[in-house]
């Protein structure tokens, strides 16, 4: 850890931080319904200006805060890109395209702030996630900018959600801790004529975590829902996990894939592919099976999403355009009688 990224490191934090209780919403608790937040600027010796954010998950104030984040404001040695930019932050310097942004948000909950992935000493691009803290932003793209669309990854613990945005995003595969809260990236698919820039959104899996998932899931234009093949547990779940998520989405909109991860373990196989299909169809999904640690289809699932997305959007303005010619081509409307004189 080097006081930058998501480290949080005593060093970042500004004098005089209060302790902050750490921990979990307890059983039973009332999910939280909306995040509140309290945000104050400070001095670095070493890194200068920072904003801190802390999070508070439990709308009548009754939960624990999460840790503080101390970020260093955006400018001139500072390029970091806030794309949800908290409205006191100015300024933005710009990434170039595909490069990927990380983040990571505690959600409340105690735990690891970002090194798992590979977070520590990144820069500080990897403070991204907890710039925006809420999650249910849609997503806005900047003019000349690719259109920006938010990807939310959910499915039970361990099933390798994180594994699978770690090799897309990094190409790499290694031991990740499991996720506390959500972890954030962003990445630029090019698909050749047109390009498309998703903000992936890394949710845990940890039941000790469901109730504050959802959260997340808010504003989501697509999703990936992922099992293990090796565990029916996590294969039967998906289907929680998808009312959960429905819960969250406006019926018909948004582009859902399920995704088999694992593949590469076949001989320990307990959901065969004709399962996920049929739960897929069954569900109007889109439906792949993966392997992250070998790198099996992990880019297609990516790619083959941002494409639909594409699809669905370019048939959504191709009737609102066939709308507005039926409208233009109507006959004038009868002129309202009027009973005033
Ligand atoms: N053999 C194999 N192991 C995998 C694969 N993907 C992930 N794993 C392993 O499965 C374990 C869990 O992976 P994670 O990526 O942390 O799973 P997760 O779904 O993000 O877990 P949570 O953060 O708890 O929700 C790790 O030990 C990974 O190395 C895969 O494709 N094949």
């Amino acid at each position: 850890m080097d006081g930058r990224g998501f480290s949080m490191s005593k060093a970042a934090r500004p004098a005089g931080e209060v302790a902050t209780p750490q921990g979990t919403l307890c059983p039973g608790e009332e999910p939280p319904r909306r995040a509140q937040k309290r945000n104050w600027s400070c001095q670095d010796a070493a890194e200068g200006p920072q904003r801190c954010l802390q999070l508070q998950l439990h709308p009548q104030g009754l939960g624990p805060w999460s840790r503080c984040a101390c970020f260093p404001v955006p400018g001139v040695g500072n390029p970091v890109r806030f794309s949800h930019r908290p409205a006191h932050l100015e300024r933005e310097a710009e990434l170039s395209p595909g490069q990927e942004e990380e983040g990571r948000e505690t959600g409340g909950a105690s735990g690891p702030a970002g090194d798992d992935l590979g977070l520590s000493g990144v820069n500080n691009r990897g403070k991204q996630g907890m710039a925006q803290t809420d999650g249910l932003t849609p997503p806005r793209e900047a003019p000349g900018q690719p259109r920006v669309s938010k990807l939310v990854l959910l499915g039970s613990g361990s099933v390798g959600k994180s594994s699978l945005v770690l090799r897309y995003v990094k190409d790499d595969f290694k031991s990740v801790l499991p996720t506390v809260g959500c972890a954030f990236f962003t990445k630029v698919v090019d698909l050749g004529a047109s390009s498309l820039k998703l903000e992936i959104w890394d949710t845990a899996g940890q039941e000790k975590y469901h109730s504050v998932c959802h959260l997340y899931f808010r504003g989501a234009n697509a999703a990936l829902l992922v099992y293990d093949i090796t565990r029916k547990d996590s294969f039967h779940k998906a289907r929680q996990w998808l009312a959960d998520l429905e819960k969250e989405l406006h019926p018909g909109e948004g582009v859902v894939m399920l995704v088999g991860n694992k593949t590469d373990l076949g001989e320990q196989r307990e959901v065969t592919f004709q399962e996920g299909k049929e739960f897929a169809e069954s569900n109007k999904l889109l439906f792949m099976e993966t392997s992250a640690k070998l790198n099996l289809q992990v880019s297609e699932v990516f790619s083959t999403v941002a494409q639909e997305l594409l699809q669905r959007e370019a048939r959504q303005s191709h009737s609102a355009q066939g709308d507005a010619a039926v409208v233009l081509n109507a006959s004038p409307a009868p002129q309202a009688k009027c009973c005033a004189r």
